[in-house]
């Protein structure tokens, strides 16, 4: 697997491990990115007039060293402009020894229309603001619109968080190696890298192993072995059946997204559960899906005595308030009471379901941390993450990532923190950013199709993490090949040829 995501700790880390089993050294780890780096420059800039190479005081200044070598070596016109000298006896040192292109101070950092920056002032090691000559050399390259190359990362994004320290360059393509780190997939960080290429720097996947990474990229790889395809004497209940609560009959709208998208996703049965003022309309509004009334818990209990289903959405279009909290409890808590028949396997509690905690958080948090509870799995946006963990969303100094952990931990749920950069996220630790999402998937109910996706891959066994993992990819998917004019009501259709090749991928073929 290629979808780890290292912290800089980590990194160095690995760096450490590869030296100690040898007998590749630091040099030659910095020599191959450099090399990486030098061969991009080549290959996507063959026009370029002269290539200015920023070089900081630590092991990305190394790297830049060493492209500067290459690139002067092959021809290219080369200027090093350098921020401090690095540190003698180090692998940096010795690369700008060997390096035959004299530095001229960044201070004095000027370039041409028509040439090529390769940013290499930071990377893991950034510890603080980008100010003075290094946040000068931004306002130059973006001045004149200088296509940068960025060594590893864009100097000013953390690679921890991908967040701008200060300033950062805005590079049009990065050059990271042997992993991607957070910072690549976060915002605004990711905004900065431009295209990223991932280099070989001869780390091997044996010592990415020893690391026990916890944090992923959200790509099929991290979940396609649990992707549920029905066997071959499988009926519609043994595909899972997913109930989804309807709001009044002002509100159904939102149950019935989500329903569709549960019965796409692979569920063999799904009914919306509206309270008895809200049949009439849902009815006309249904074909394949099934309806019940479900006025209070009395009549959810007898849904799963009779209907056994597997999975469960509340919360879109529900309302806010005591009959939301009531409905939540009862079915977070009601698993002593059931024997394996009527267990449920898996709750998704999304918008109003989390709105309804915000005065009580810690009630929801208690009765999912039950021994019977199922699991459990919420989808807040921003501004429902805020209602749920105040104490988490105004920590700004930690990266979302970070904050999805610990609400996760927090809740004892698997949190979806939806945005741009969805961050999924484990109580045990597990974390995976999603990144192939797009801006028409912000559309009113888009939320409450991906509740549909997760219910309906929970409903057929799927685990609860890679269920909620699956179902931000596949979301994100249908959404962004859609493209312009994508509403919710067409999430469900544009699944289709997602799920197709997932089912091909995962089975070799149809
Ligand atoms: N496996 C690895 O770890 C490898 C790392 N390599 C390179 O090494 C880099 C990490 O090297 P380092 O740990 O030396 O870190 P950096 O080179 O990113 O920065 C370290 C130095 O910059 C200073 N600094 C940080 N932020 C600053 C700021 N805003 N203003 C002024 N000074 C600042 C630090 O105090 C330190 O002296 C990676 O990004 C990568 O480019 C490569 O050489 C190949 C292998
Ligand atoms: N700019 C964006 N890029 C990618 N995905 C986005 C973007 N904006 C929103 N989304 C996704 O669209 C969905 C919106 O959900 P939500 O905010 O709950 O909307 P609603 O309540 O209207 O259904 C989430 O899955 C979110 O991750
Ligand atoms: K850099």
């Amino acid at each position: 697997m290629s979808n780890e995501l290292l912290s800089p700790a980590e990194m160095s880390e690995a760096d450490r491990l590869t030296i100690a089993a040898g007998p590749t050294d630091g040099i030659d780890l910095m020599r191959r990115a450099g090399e990486a780096v030098a061969a991009v420059v080549l290959k996507r800039y063959p026009a370029a007039t002269h290539v200015h190479v920023l070089c900081g005081p630590g092991n990305n200044g190394g790297d830049g060293y060493i492209v500067a070598r290459i690139l002067a070596g092959s021809g290219v016109g080369t200027t090093i402009w350098a921020s401090g000298t690095p540190r003698p006896e180090s692998d940096a040192a010795l690369a700008a020894a060997q390096c035959p292109v004299k530095p001229r101070p960044l201070s004095d950092f000027a370039a041409e229309a028509g040439s090529i920056v390769v940013d290499a002032l930071y990377g893991a090691g950034l510890s603080k603001p980008l100010s003075g000559d290094a946040a000068k050399a931004v306002d130059t390259a973006t001045a004149l619109r200088l296509p940068v190359v960025a060594v590893d990362l864009p100097s000013g994004v953390s690679g921890a968080s991908g967040q701008i320290l200060g300033k950062a360059f805005r590079a049009e393509v990065t050059v990271t190696f042997a992993r991607k780190k957070p910072g690549h997939l976060l915002l605004p960080g990711r905004e900065r890298c431009g295209e990223i290429v991932l280099a070989d720097i001869g780390i091997g996947d044996g010592i990415i192993a020893q690391l026990a990474v916890s944090t992923f990229e959200n790509v099929p790889d991290l979940w396609l072995r649990e992707f549920p395809v029905p066997a071959v004497d499988a009926h519609k209940y043994k595909r899972g059946h997913v109930g989804v609560f309807s709001g009044g009959p002002g509100a159904t709208g939102a149950a019935r997204l989500s329903a569709l998208a549960a019965a796409r996703s692979g569920a063999g049965a799904v009914t919306v559960l509206p309270p008895a003022n809200a049949m009439q309309v849902n009815a006309a509004h249904l074909t394949s899906i099934m309806l019940r009334k479900a006025d209070d818990s009395v009549d959810v209990d007898a849904f799963i005595g009779e209907r056994r289903p597997s999975a469960f959405v509340l919360g879109p279009g529900f309302g806010v308030g005591e009959k939301t909290r009531k409905f939540a409890l009862a079915l977070l808590t009601s698993g002593e009471q059931r024997d394996t028949s009527t267990r449920i396997d898996g709750l998704v509690f999304d918008a109003d379901a989390i709105t309804s905690f915000r005065e009580a958080p810690d009630v929801l948090f208690q009765a999912s941390r039950q021994p019977d509870a199922p699991a459990l799995v919420m989808t807040p946006h921003d501004g429902e993450f805020a209602r749920l963990f105040p104490g988490i969303a105004d920590d700004v100094a930690t990266s979302k990532l970070a904050r999805a952990r610990l609400a996760a931990a927090r809740a004892n749920a698997i949190i979806v923190y939806k945005g741009a950069d969805t961050v999924i996220a484990a109580p045990n630790g597990l974390a995976a950013i999603n990144r192939n999402g797009a801006a028409w998937l912000a559309t009113a109910g888009s939320g409450d199709v991906l509740s549909g996706i997760i219910a309906g891959l929970l409903a057929q066994g799927m685990p609860a993490f890679e269920a909620a993992c699956a179902a931000v990819w596949i979301h994100a998917e249908a959404g962004s090949r859609f493209g312009p004019g994508l509403i919710a009501e067409d999430l469900p259709r544009a699944l289709v040829p997602v799920l197709r090749e997932l089912v091909e991928a995962r089975t070799g073929a149809l």
